[in-house]
């Protein structure tokens, strides 16, 4: 490596040694590294809060533009990352450590999505050193709270007088890892419902069987949501789906019994059990028929199920139309990024669904186009699981697309 390369490394390990997982992320923490970082590069910074507390920041950094009465480019990166649990990885979840032999750095993050700041910063860095001067004006969010729905985070920016104000016109926010050699990119996210049931019935003896139990009432209905996840699934592994493109529903979490000193009672049935599913739906998928199956199929009354779902975000956009960017010539930005993505010596993939859901949705929701993207080929998935990592050689080449990509975008005239 350069002294440089080594550094952007060290950069990128030092971000990720930052504790911003859930329940309770270190934005201050984060903050104090990014603000000073950015100006470092010679971007201008803006800290924004959405809550009266003002513990969850919301970084803004732009680079002006030559022309600034162009709509601007937006590069958007979450600042919290999911929980780990350290006992079931390889490394400590936040020592970022890298592993010699195969240039690993692994930390809760390291993929979702903490590599893209660095990426960005070093990226104008870059860009700046080859005496580059963007036409369009350059802003990066760096925002609070993706990981629990953006409620207080990329929401209510999106609706506010600041974000009106930045004149957006086009974004590019995080993607998922791409195991092959291509790159691949996002169109659309997902749908994302919360899905909890709760089931009533008489408590009894554990020694009597009875019909109608509480738990026995959850099972019916764990059974049938089991059924429809099958066929949802069959779909994917049979190659007819991308794994975007079906309804997903995963049990995430169940609560019954009685709780006793040394666990739970045993010899007795309880009277209230719950489950809660992860549930996403393609953009374009029926909502009211998933609606009126979970009343009539999944949680009928007559079985004594009650439930509550929460939908974490837009489903339609302004216009009432489903939520997805176009990725053909109607779509100017999408033949720039196209362009950069070939300028920078990779492939691209056939535009995908994201399985799972961004802040996209609330930009896209405004008839904003914006792109789903993370610079990872041949790297396995790994996005809230066990030992994510990044590979070093990734991660650098990483900097360099975004080179390509952000002298396309701000230097487009139309
Ligand atoms: N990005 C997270 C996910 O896909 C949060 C989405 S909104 C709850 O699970
Ligand atoms: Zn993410
Ligand atoms: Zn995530």
């Amino acid at each position: 490596f350069t002294d440089l390369e080594s550094e952007q490394i060290a950069r990128f390990q030092e971000y990720l040694r930052i504790r911003t997982a859930h329940p309770s992320p270190d934005y201050a923490g984060a903050a104090a590294f990014l603000l000073p970082y950015a100006a470092s590069v010679g971007l201008r910074t803006t800290t924004l809060h959405f809550t009266p507390c003002k513990t969850k920041p919301l970084l803004l950094l732009t680079w002006p533009g030559a022309d600034p009465s162009l709509p601007s480019v937006l590069l958007n990166s979450h600042l919290d990352s999911v929980p780990a649990e350290p006992e079931h990885w390889a490394h400590p979840p936040f020592a970022a450590h890298r592993d010699a032999a195969t240039g690993r750095v692994y930390a809760r993050g390291a993929q979702d999505d903490k590599c893209l700041p660095i990426q960005y910063l070093e990226a104008i860095r870059g860009l700046r050193a080859a005496g580059f001067a963007p036409t369009r004006t350059l802003h990066i969010s760096l925002v609070p709270d993706e990981e629990i729905g953006g409620a207080d985070g990329f929401e209510k920016f999106a609706r506010s007088e600041e974000f009106r104000a930045l004149n957006v016109g086009f974004m590019l926010d995080e993607g998922q890892a791409s195991p092959t050699d291509v790159f691949r990119v996002f169109y659309a996210d997902r749908l994302v419902w919360r899905l909890i049931v709760k089931a009533a019935g008489p408590p009894g003896h554990g020694s009597k069987m009875f019909d109608g139990a509480a738990v026995d009432n959850l099972m019916d209905c764990v059974e049938t949501v089991a059924r429809f996840r099958e066929a949802q699934f069959g779909m994917v592994k049979a190659g007819e789906r991308g794994p975007g493109e079906v309804v997903s529903v995963n049990p995430v979490y169940m609560k019954a019994g009685i709780p006793s000193p040394t666990g739970f009672v045993m010899n007795m049935q309880p009277s209230e059990a719950e489950v809660g599913f992860d549930l996403r739906l393609p953009p374009t998928g029926d909502i009211e028929q998933i609606k009126r199956r979970i009343k009539e199929e999944w949680a009928p009354a007559h079985k004594n199920l009650i439930y509550q779902l929460m939908q974490k975000g837009p489903s339609t956009d302004v216009a009432g139309r489903p939520i997805f960017t176009a990725t053909n010539e109607s779509n100017p930005w999408w033949s720039l990024f196209e362009q950069a993505i070939i300028s920078a010596g990779g492939k691209l993939s056939k535009p995908e669904i994201l399985s799972s859901t961004t802040d996209s949705r609330f930009v896209r929701q405004l008839g904003i186009p914006a792109l789903g993207f993370s610079p990872m080929t041949n790297t396995p998935i790994l996005l809230h699981d066990n030992n994510e990592f990044l590979e070093d050689k990734v991660f650098l080449k990483g900097i360099k697309v975004y080179e390509h990509i952000i002298r396309a975008l701000t230097s487009f005239k139309g």
